[in-house]
């Protein structure tokens, strides 16, 4: 049977977006493995997957699949592509679209043609809501062979974060760090781990070695995590650009417990196809 899909990117990150009530699709893991595989698939980090409302409080669902395989709760970059895929194919002409995830609601807004601007919720940075198995801090620290003692910020933006400060994101060692950090058993659900570079009081630099995918060009709920413990830090005031290696970010976030991260940046269809596939 054939399958259809979108290819679209959101600041370097990559995706392939179906529309599930169309295709009538259902994630198997060999299926999943033949859209994201970059030799024997079609290749992306994440799969976004678009079902009907399960509750009237939204207007989608949304589900996202890793690289790897795995289920998980957010995908900030995706919600933008989400957007403009249900805007380009007609699925809603709504200005303003709800989406629930498996760990969050988002509202998602376009506010040009391929910009979308993105209420990510607000943060959590209570160690159980991460996860984080570490008594609950401003500023944890984790001894990592051949690093030390390692200091990060930790928050949940719907998934697990963890940001550390560095003077040189370059130089940084984020496949070696990060994936020694993902392997930590303080994170019992592993982590995304982002390598944040202060520019200014409104700028930064930031890379992210992401759970289930890998170093992502961009990683949205990454920007966003970084954003808030920056501000946390106090190394950035209400808003901030973060530079990515796919493109920039801009995050708005007022300071309060309860108070949304507010996400804006780029979103692009890249191209349509098919695949034959053997449910
Ligand atoms: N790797 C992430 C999901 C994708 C997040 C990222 N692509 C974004 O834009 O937020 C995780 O396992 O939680």
């Amino acid at each position: 049977m054939k399958l259809r899909f979108t290819k679209m990117q959101g600041a370097g990150n990559d995706f392939v977006v179906i529309d599930a009530t169309r295709e009538r699709f259902a994630p198997t893991p060999a299926l999943l493995q033949r859209l994201t595989d970059r030799r024997f698939g079609v290749g992306c980090d994440q799969v976004l997957v678009i079902e009907a409302a399960s509750t009237p409080d939204v207007d989608f669902d949304y589900r996202i699949f890793n690289a790897d395989g795995s289920e998980v709760g957010q995908c900030g970059n995706g919600s933008r592509a989400f957007a403009l895929y249900v805007a380009e194919n007609g699925l809603s002409d709504k200005p303003r679209l709800r989406v629930r995830t498996s760990t969050s609601v988002i509202e998602l807004q376009r506010i040009g043609d391929n910009r979308v601007r993105v209420d990510m919720g607000a943060p959590r940075w209570v160690p159980e809501q991460i996860p984080l198995k570490l008594a609950q801090a401003e500023r944890y620290r984790i001894d990592i062979p051949a690093f030390g003692s390692v200091e990060f910020g930790a928050v949940s933006m719907g998934n697990p974060h963890a940001v550390i400060v560095v003077d040189d994101v370059d130089g940084a060692p984020v496949e070696v760090l990060g994936r020694a950090l993902q392997a930590s058993p303080e994170f019992p659900q592993s982590v995304n781990v982002g390598f944040l570079q202060v520019l200014g009081r409104d700028a930064g630099r930031l890379r992210v070695y992401e759970r289930g995918a890998g170093e992502t060009l961009a990683c949205g709920t990454g920007a966003c995590a970084a954003a808030v413990v920056g501000r946390l830090w106090g190394l950035f005031d209400g808003a901030v650009t973060l530079k990515a290696r796919g493109g920039d970010l801009r995050l708005e976030w007022a300071g309060g417990a309860d108070d949304s991260v507010f996400m804006t940046g780029p979103a692009e269809t890249v191209f349509t196809g098919e695949i034959e596939w053997q449910k």
